[in-house]
């Protein structure tokens, strides 16, 4: 598929097999999609991510924050964080992806990209904590940036470009099978949030 078709029909899935996704475009106005971005600017509690890299601990220049339903433990690029209580604009969020998608999530891992400088290697999100093949809801703000899924045995590529204010889906096999990526690039200097709306289930 080309970038510049960009398919916002959220029917069709954007994978040949092993996984869904499902893009759905701009589902916020440009108004509410530029006031969603200030205020989390704003009122996030950001930090740099501590990833574990070759056995050593790194801080990613990309900044994280994880919000949910309780206060969830999760292990992530192997370092266990603790959710912070939902605000009131990631509550607003939530609701708005849940209405859209038909999902239930009870958390939010969300990433600040400062520019293009900064962006996410290929990983797949299937850490144990998550619900195995539960939908993850991602919403976009702020920099129009490329996204990429990758076959893990066949290298298909697939990409599309994620729109201020709007939703991606990955549900069904999507983890097991596909890696994803979010490319950096010289040609972005705005910053861009991204917001992955999951369900947790290891409530102990
Ligand atoms: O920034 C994005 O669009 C994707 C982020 C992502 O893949 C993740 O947080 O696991
Ligand atoms: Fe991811």
């Amino acid at each position: 598929m080309s970038l510049f078709d960009n398919n916002s029909d959220p029917n069709i899935n954007l994978l040949p097999h092993d996984g869904t996704v499902n893009y759905y475009g701009k589902i916020l106005t440009k108004d509410e999609a530029d006031r969603f971005q200030q205020a989390l600017l704003n009122t996030i509690q950001w930090r740099n991510d501590e990833a574990v890299i070759f056995g050593k601990k790194i801080l990613t220049k990309r900044k994280v924050a994880w919000y949910g339903d309780e206060e969830f433990k999760y292990t992530y690029s192997k370092t266990t964080k603790t959710a912070l209580p939902w605000t009131a604009e990631l509550l607003e969020l939530k609701k708005i992806c849940e209405a859209e998608t038909g999902e239930i999530f009870n958390s939010c891992l969300l990433n600040l990209y400062h520019s293009g400088d900064e962006g996410m290697a290929w990983h797949s999100d299937a850490e144990k904590d998550l619900m195995k093949n539960g939908a993850i809801g991602s919403m976009s703000l702020g920099a129009e940036r490329k996204f990429a899924f990758k076959h893990k045995s066949t290298g298909e590529k697939i990409e599309l470009m994620l729109e201020h204010g709007s939703l991606l889906v990955m549900k069904d096999e999507t983890q097991t099978f596909w890696l994803h990526r979010l490319p950096p690039t010289k040609k972005v200097s705005e910053p861009r949030i991204n917001l992955t709306f999951r369900t947790i289930q290891n409530i102990s």
